[in-house]
């Protein structure tokens, strides 16, 4: 078997609660994420998910424990080094004023680097996997349909080819096809080019339809995880099941 791209081990992380005592947001998490794979993290609100993909993106540091990109600790990495191979998708797609095409190649002039022409086969591709059309690529960004936006949003992410992608609830805002077409594409930057997607989602249908496995956080701690399918069909804990079954989960889960 590969090793692990990301290995999160015992992860804990503390902050000032609003009474001014320390508070355990995350205690003690370990898990990994796998080329080529996508991995749901799952859970109720306030279990700590965001704060995860916060530390894994270098946005936040651990109180203890570690994480590791390809055996390397992350906190001895160079910070725009980690964002440059670990790419992150916010719920809200920012647009740049300018074109669609401009946003999209925003990514290298932020970061200094050279910027592939709009007809560049990387060009191309990325917006094949999101599912972007190239004749948008001349409209004003700002003027896009919310699910344009967050697809540019996932196409300007995955055309600087990061190795990792991390996406926090990337299809809350949008209707059912829109949410599966960016699935579609997030299973196929997967499959084709070998990266790892970890995506805190809400909805347990794109789950079911692209993770491979599932990691399910309650209160600060990893309760469950293993093959997706398996343990939405049958949960092992009571936790995961309550949680499964819950009206208000699955509202949310299937708009
Ligand atoms: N910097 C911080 N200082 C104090 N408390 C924090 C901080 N960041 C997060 N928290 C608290 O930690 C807990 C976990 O928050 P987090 O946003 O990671 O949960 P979540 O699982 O992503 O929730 P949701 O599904 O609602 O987005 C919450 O109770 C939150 O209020």
């Amino acid at each position: 078997m590969e090793p692990a791209r990301l290995r999160i081990d015992e992860v804990r992380k503390l902050a000032r609660g609003r009474d001014g005592n320390p508070v355990e947001i995350l205690k003690g998490v370990s898990c990994e994420v796998f080329a080529g794979e996508i991995l749901a993290l799952v859970g109720p609100s306030g279990g700590g998910k965001s704060t995860l993909v916060r530390l894994l993106n270098r946005l936040e540091e651990p109180s203890a424990g570690s994480i590791l990109l390809d055996g390397e600790d992350l906190r001895q990495m160079d910070p725009l080094q980690v964002r440059r191979r670990i790419g992150m998708v916010l719920q809200k797609p920012y647009m740049f004023p300018g074109s669609a095409g401009e946003n999209l190649l925003k990514a290298f002039s932020l970061r200094h680097e050279p910027v592939p022409p709009l007809d560049s086969p990387l060009v191309a591709e990325t917006l094949e996997l999101c599912r972007f059309p190239a004749d948008l690529l001349e409209q004003e960004a700002r003027s896009l349909s919310l699910g344009q936006q967050q697809r540019l949003n996932l196409a300007r992410c995955l055309v600087t080819a990061p190795e990792i992608v991390l996406l926090d609830e990337p299809t809350s805002a949008l209707d059912r096809p829109t949410a599966d077409r960016l699935g579609a594409g997030l299973a196929e930057f997967a499959r084709r080019r070998r990266g790892a997607v970890l995506m805190v989602t809400h909805d347990l249908r794109l789950a079911e339809r692209i993770a491979d496995r599932l990691v399910y956080l309650e209160a600060g701690e990893i309760l469950e995880q293993g093959a997706c399918r398996e343990l939405l069909a049958a949960p092992r804990t009571g936790a995961l099941r309550r949680f499964l079954s819950a009206p208000e989960e699955l509202e949310e889960a299937c708009p």
